[in-house]
């Protein structure tokens, strides 16, 4: 399989390429030159698969010649392996339409862990393979920060810097970042917002000075790996609820756009999907953009569900470019204005080929409290507030009620136990798996929001590139 660049001008890539290149030399996102699909019968096969099993002959396609059918095996059964339920991603029930899929019962608490156990393990595969390093710049607004550090601790090759908004992440996410002791693991807090945070990624990658010293990689879902393992669980579900002789819809809370952009492969790949629904909180430029074409930002609000506090969506580029016809050159232009200016239009065609698959909605404090309250009186579930906004777009939805909608239930409440509290009046407990958390050490390092104290930061502790 070869990957190109949603900007046109940066070497094409096979999969373990851009498994360590993470973002493209021209700025731009690595995609499919073109989308594998499945047949209904082939569909219809996966029914029953054990989780690893249906990763692994979802993901062949993408991976090509990189690795071995048996070699994918392995990873797939050694990254879900570590998962607390047999099913991986368990679907459960709300109401006659409502479902969730649980997308928690990894090592730390959220979805993030599905894709990065796997990532930390295919780094580990390709860079023995190469002989080689890789430093691993990421941002994070507390949750891929602690499913990345926890995938590659302490492994060979990989040192990790992890930057997150100081004072802007749940103390449950900020401790299972800052209590992991390993020689690889940097933790810095930014003064700012995630945006700046991964702005400064970004800068990193163009940054001459810093690529001719070092092999920077992503962890975050700029990395197309990340995504590719995202898409099996849109798969797991639908089956598990009729699919391919039935359609499925989505409802998923969005800030960086990774995970709904998941669910659009998922169907470009051939899974009957109804709707796609992006849910935001009051930071809500993806609904504007979807709604009305304004994808422009403003200040970021810090909200109960910080980890979709995002007003710079990286992911959505991979959508313009796919709907747009997927000319390059143009989508470059168009990002190098939004950059300059903070705002754009989506064009038309942009807008028409969302419309088809995506619809949105924003979910405020009290929206979102009414949700948690909702599924904690009438389906005896505890969800957390990205869950309850997730699940306020499904019940707003106007879609055929026969279509089943699926609320990706992305964090565990535990990990946003004040919010849940507030809500429901019972405070989450911390599932075991965590340990003692709360009596650990914490480290990090405080930082200015300014890009070259992370440059120098970054430079003084990496190992240079071998
Ligand atoms: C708990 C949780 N829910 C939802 C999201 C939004 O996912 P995405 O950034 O892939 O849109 C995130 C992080 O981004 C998250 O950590
Ligand atoms: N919510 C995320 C933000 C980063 O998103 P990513 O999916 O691109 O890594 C987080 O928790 O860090």
């Amino acid at each position: 399989m070869d990957y190109i660049s949603t900007r046109g001008s940066a070497p094409t890539l096979d999969f373990e390429g851009v498994t360590l290149a993470g973002l493209a030399s021209d700025g731009g996102l690595y995609l499919p030159a073109e989308w594998p699909s499945f047949s209904r019968e082939e569909i219809a096969a996966m029914a029953g698969l054990p989780y690893h099993e249906l990763a692994a002959r979802i993901m062949t396609p993408f991976v090509g010649d990189s690795l071995t059918q048996d070699e994918l095996l392995d990873l797939c059964r050694q990254a879900y392996g570590r998962f607390a339920h047999d099913a991986v991603t368990p679907l459960a029930q709300l109401d006659e339409r409502n479902w969730l899929l649980e997308l928690f019962h990894g090592p730390t608490l959220a979805f993030k862990d599905v894709a990065l156990q796997l990532l930390g393990l295919l780094f580990e595969t390709f860079l023995t393979r190469r002989k080689s390093n890789l430093t691993i710049v990421g941002a994070t607004s507390g949750d891929t920060g602690s499913a990345a550090i926890d995938a590659v601790a302490g492994r060979e090759g990989v040192d990790i810097f992890m930057l997150h908004p100081n004072g802007r992440v749940s103390d449950v996410q900020r401790r299972q970042m800052t209590t992991v002791r390993a020689p690889n693991v940097y933790n810095i807090a930014i003064d700012g917002s995630f945006d700046d945070a991964q702005a400064m990624v970004k800068r990193m990658f163009a940054d001459e000075s810093m690529t001719s010293r070092f092999n920077i990689g992503a962890v975050n879902s700029i990395n197309w790996a990340r995504l590719m393992a995202q898409v099996v669980y849109y798969f797991a579900s639908a089956v598990q609820l009729g699919a391919p002789h039935r359609q499925v819809a989505f409802s998923v809370p969005t800030g960086n756009f990774g995970d709904v952009f998941a669910g659009y492969v998922a169907a470009r790949m051939g899974l009957p999907i109804a709707q796609l629904i992006v849910a935001t909180n009051v930071n809500d430029i993806l609904h504007r953009a979807l709604s009305s074409g304004d994808y422009s930002t403003g200040n970021v609000t810090p909200t109960a569900a910080p980890s979709m506090d995002i007003q710079v969506s990286s992911n959505f580029e991979r959508l313009l470019f796919d709907v747009g016809g997927r000319d390059g050159l143009a989508l470059a232009e168009q990002m190098h204005a939004f950059e300059a200016t903070k705002a754009m239009q989506l064009t038309n065609a942009q807008r028409e080929g969302a419309s088809g698959l995506f619809t949105s909605a924003r979910a405020d404090a009290d929206d979102m409290a009414r949700a948690i309250r909702w599924a904690h009186e009438h389906a005896a579930q505890t969800i957390d507030p990205h869950t309850a906004i997730g699940l306020h777009a499904a019940q707003q939805s106007d879609l055929d009620p026969a279509i089943p909608i699926v609320t990706l239930a992305t964090a565990h409440p535990a990990k946003f136990r004040d919010a849940v509290e507030r809500a429901t009046g019972s405070r989450p407990v911390l599932p075991s798996r965590i340990g003692d958390l709360f009596a650990r050490e914490e480290a990090y390092t405080e930082l200015s929001g300014d890009y070259n104290a992370v440059r120098d930061f970054v430079s003084e502790h990496a190992s240079p590139a071998a």
